[in-house]
């Protein structure tokens, strides 16, 4: 159903379209944004509807889990035994009257019209009824109540809409009282952030096109609407990226050990943005030989890497396992002449030891620092991936380190604040090697013109958090080889 129109035109297309993309997500693992994008275009919703059903479509699936408990205390049924439309008719509701403007009649009585065009008229009864004993209290009243017999943890965990694996997760890495302030953040809708490539577009194009500027990153600005109405995005020349994204990637770039002082002008011939570029290599703060982007697709950081690689006169190396990752790496990085995107395992790397001046590890994570991005992930992803992801992240980092050359920089990033794959990671590999020095990540920020964020060190670590920064929860480490 996802893919095709319905085979009448349905009366209310933005629910219809909610209802359908929902359902994709429900049944044939589909991720909201993907499908959104793709049906909304199709079915030419206009840009109130599909303003409407994309508030209906994320805000449902960010609070799925919590709905499910409010819809089976109030049907007094287990829903694993409710058809799935009927579910997701249920928590699309839900969603209306609980943490929408819609009027109560409006989110019962539409739904229930719905029920009629998509399951039958047998189900409408019961979509009425449910609703209507959902509808008796608030949100906030609901999710009292269920978890008046819980720890304090586990209510939290019903309170803000998060599996009790996350709470956990974030408690290990904040005070009891950020807690629920994190994880509401994660309820929060991201705005739209871009970011320019270095040397094929200035912030001033963006900015004069009507963008918002960005919060900390140079290069960063802000866009409502869609992406593609840019012509620099259109072009290759700037591209959706988190602030954080921008900064970790930047602060690998822009790093001089040596360098106190930043450039008013862009090395010859390539253009940059300016102000933030450092001084083309000397001697031992040498950045032009090859960097290398170990884990690359789908290329945000790559693109990054490419601008500020050939300021330098380096060129990019960027490896990705998936072969369709790599396609979207090579469209990223498109615009730039530099860049080599090869297909590889970056835990068999088929290049020498000791190559590359600049390394970034942005390795596979479970990705609890972009939650806020991805509506239904925090449902989907399952805390037993960890006992993969752990071994493959200190396998990368080694490789990192190992193509790293005297003095070179590995930057090793994730989206997740979670402990065993940030520090825990870092700390392990670290154990095992002898000639690597952590380089704090102030120092990193600050050597490379870049701004250091309030609250966002981790002893020599830094991370960024959606409440504190607006950014995702990026962790980056910074480590010197030789
Ligand atoms: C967190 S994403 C990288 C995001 C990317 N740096 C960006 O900014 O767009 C991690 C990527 O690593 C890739 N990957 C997973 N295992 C890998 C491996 N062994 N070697 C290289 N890439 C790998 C995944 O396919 C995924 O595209």
């Amino acid at each position: 159903m996802a893919g095709g129109r319905p085979s009448k035109p349905p009366r209310d297309p933005a629910r219809r379209a909610a209802f359908d993309a929902l359902l994709a997500v429900e049944t044939e693992g589909a991720y909201a944004n993907l499908i959104m994008n793709r049906l909304f275009a199709e079915r030419a919703l206009d840009q109130r509807d599909a303003a409407f059903a994309t508030e209906l479509v994320a805000g449902t699936s960010r609070l799925a889990g919590t709905y499910d408990l409010i819809l089976a205390s109030a049907s007094g049924r287990d829903l694993d035994r409710l058809d799935r439309p009927v579910l997701v008719l249920l928590r699309l509701g839900a969603h209306q009257l609980l943490s929408m403007r819609v009027p109560r009649h409006a989110a019962v009585g539409t739904t229930v019209e719905l029920a009629r065009e998509v399951a039958g008229p047998k189900i409408t009864g019961l979509v009425n009824a449910v609703l209507r004993k959902v509808a008796v209290d608030t949100y906030a009243g609901w999710t009292n109540w269920l978890g008046r017999d819980l720890s304090p943890r586990e209510a939290l965990a019903v309170r803000t809409a998060h599996p009790p694996w996350i709470v956990d997760a974030y408690a290990e890495v904040l005070d009891e009282d950020e807690l629920e302030p994190a994880l509401l953040a994660n309820n929060d809708p991201a705005a739209v952030t871009l970011a320019v490539r270095p040397g094929l577009a200035d912030l001033s194009e963006l900015l004069d096109a009507g963008a918002g500027p960005g919060r900390w990153s140079p290069f960063a600005a802000t866009w409502h609407g869609s992406p593609s109405d840019l012509a620099a995005v259109r072009q290759g020349r700037a591209g959706v990226q988190d602030e954080g994204s921008q900064l970790v990637a930047a602060a690998l770039g822009q790093w001089s050990p040596t360098r106190t002082e930043l450039v008013e002008t862009r090395p010859e011939p390539v253009e940059g943005p300016g102000p933030i570029l450092p001084r083309p290599s000397t001697g031992s703060e040498d950045v032009s030989g090859p960097w290398l982007d170990l884990c690359a697709g789908p290329g945000g950081k790559s693109a990054l890497l490419a601008g500020l690689a050939k300021a330098v006169g380096a060129r990019l190396l960027a490896v990705e396992l998936s072969r369709h990752r790599a396609d979207l790496v090579r469209s990223a990085v498109r615009a730039f002449d530099s860049v080599d995107v090869i297909v590889a395992d970056g835990t068999t790397p088929p290049w020498p030891n000791g190559r590359f001046e600049r390394v970034l590890a942005d390795v596979p994570c479970t990705g609890l620092g972009s939650l806020r991005r991805r509506p239904e992930s925090r449902w989907r992803r399952d805390p037993a991936a960890l006992d993969q992801l752990v071994p493959l992240q200190r396998a990368l980092l080694g490789s990192a380190l190992d193509a790293a050359r005297p003095g070179g920089l590995v930057g090793y990033v994730t989206c997740s604040p979670h402990r065993r794959e940030t520090v825990e990671v870092v700390e392990a590999v670290l154990a095992q090697r002898r000639g690597v020095t952590v380089v704090d990540a102030a120092t990193v920020l600050s050597g490379a013109g870049l701004p250091v964020l309030p609250d966002s060190a981790v002893g020599p670590y830094l991370q960024l958090w959606p409440h504190r920064h607006q950014t995702d929860a990026m962790f980056a480490a910074y480590l010197r080889v030789g």
